[in-house]
């Protein structure tokens, strides 16, 4: 079995004697900074003018413009979107960059795609949660944390796995479990990972069962209690259980359909497509196809983002849940953050 580490193998010493530099303060950045402050570190935030800037100022943190955070920081973790790191890195980190310096990620896509190389005078690392950044952050208040691959890329100091543990441990992940990859591992099956199973296996997975009912003539109400709603309480057990407990918490009957009926759902030509979605991320197709999208201003994008809020599931969901504060997200804008700029 792999090593896994937890808080008793990482010294916080290793970032708490630095100051460290979050860019960018959104999803990963706002939990990376609040929990990195509530374990002691010094925090400065790195920003453009705007929304992230004065959120970011009415949590109490410091912020600067990118370029001014990145020459005061000993530890520059960059959390800005995927495709927005490169020309913000170009522009406005490298200049500032120190020998001696960490420059770290939470997703290896830049480096391992080359579209961000590094100086060879800095440590080089990455500290990837495995789960949203807003996970990162409730969980650690809850005294729980999220997992945390790490990687190191280039190690000048001799220290870099030492940071990048002790920076795992302080956004709480060494709670659950530290594991040591590559670049090119982590991003690859990170990749995978979310179009596969994740977010696009799942919202597929959904629709076409709600789908399926809706046009069999059953109420849409009913199909997204099914198919949709209920899916949070089951995957709950797995989560805690795998997938015995899943299993015996639900009844025979169920468990019988779930063995027989489950392999003809997600049967082998499902598996063998999951072959080809992993192949064009091996290959850099959908890197390249992604940096595209970007480039032209992501038309298509946009074009399925409108489409799919506009989902029958998404309409009779927003109705049911407007009834139950208790799921509300608290993000109000997420159906509309399509464009991100
Ligand atoms: N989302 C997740 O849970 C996970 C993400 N990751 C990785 O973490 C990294 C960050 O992703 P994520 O947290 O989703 O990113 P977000 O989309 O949530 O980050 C948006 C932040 O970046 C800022 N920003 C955007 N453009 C600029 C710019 N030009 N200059 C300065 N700030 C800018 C935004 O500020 P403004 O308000 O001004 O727009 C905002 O604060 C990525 O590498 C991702 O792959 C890894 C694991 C999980
Ligand atoms: C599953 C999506 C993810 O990889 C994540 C939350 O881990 C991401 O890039 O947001
Ligand atoms: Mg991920
Ligand atoms: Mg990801």
């Amino acid at each position: 079995m792999a090593k896994v580490y937890y808080n008793g193998d990482a010294n916080e010493q290793y970032v708490q004697s630095k100051t460290v530099a979050i860019i960018g303060y959104g999803s990963q950045g706002h939990a990376h900074a609040q929990n990195l402050r509530d374990s002691g570190v010094n925090v400065i935030i790195g920003l453009r003018p705007g929304k992230s800037w004065e959120q970011a100022e009415n949590d109490g943190f410091q912020v600067l413009p990118v370029r001014e955070a990145t020459r005061q920081a000993d530890i520059v973790m960059i959390l800005l979107p995927d495709e927005k790191q490169p020309s913000v890195y170009k522009n406005e980190i490298e200049p500032e960059l120190e020998p001696g310096n960490a420059l770290v990620f939470a997703h290896g896509f830049n480096i391992h795609f080359n579209q961000i190389v590094p100086p060879t005078d800095v440590d080089v690392f990455l500290v990837a949660p495995k789960g949203p950044g807003h996970l990162v952050r409730r969980t650690y208040v809850e005294g729980a944390g999220v997992p945390a691959l790490i990687a190191v890329y280039q190690d000048v100091t001799g220290t870099a796995k030492e940071t990048a543990l002790a920076y795992a441990k302080a956004i709480g992940s060494a709670r659950a479990g530290v594991l040591e990859t590559t670049f090119k591992e982590e991003t690859e099956t990170d990749l995978f990972g979310e179009q596969a199973v994740l977010c696009g296996g799942l919202t597929s997975l959904v629709k076409a069962g709600f789908e399926t009912l809706v046009e069999a003539g059953y109420q849409p109400e009913v199909a997204y209690f099914e198919c949709l709603h209920e899916l949070k309480l089951i995957v709950d057990l797995l989560y805690e259980g795998g997938l015995s407990w899943m299993r015996y918490s639900i009844s025979d009957t169920a468990q019988w359909g779930d063995f027989i009926s489950g392999p003809r759902v997600i049967n082998a030509s499902v598996k063998a497509e999951m072959k080809k979605v992993l192949e064009d991320i091996q290959t850099g197709k959908f890197a390249k196809g992604w940096i595209l999208e970007n480039q032209a201003n992501r038309p298509e994008f946009n074009a399925i983002n409108r489409r799919e809020n506009e989902h029958l599931i998404e309409v009779v969901g927003r109705e049911l849940r407007s009834m139950m504060p208790f799921v509300k997200a608290k993000q109000k804008d997420v159906v509309v953050s399509s464009a991100k700029n």
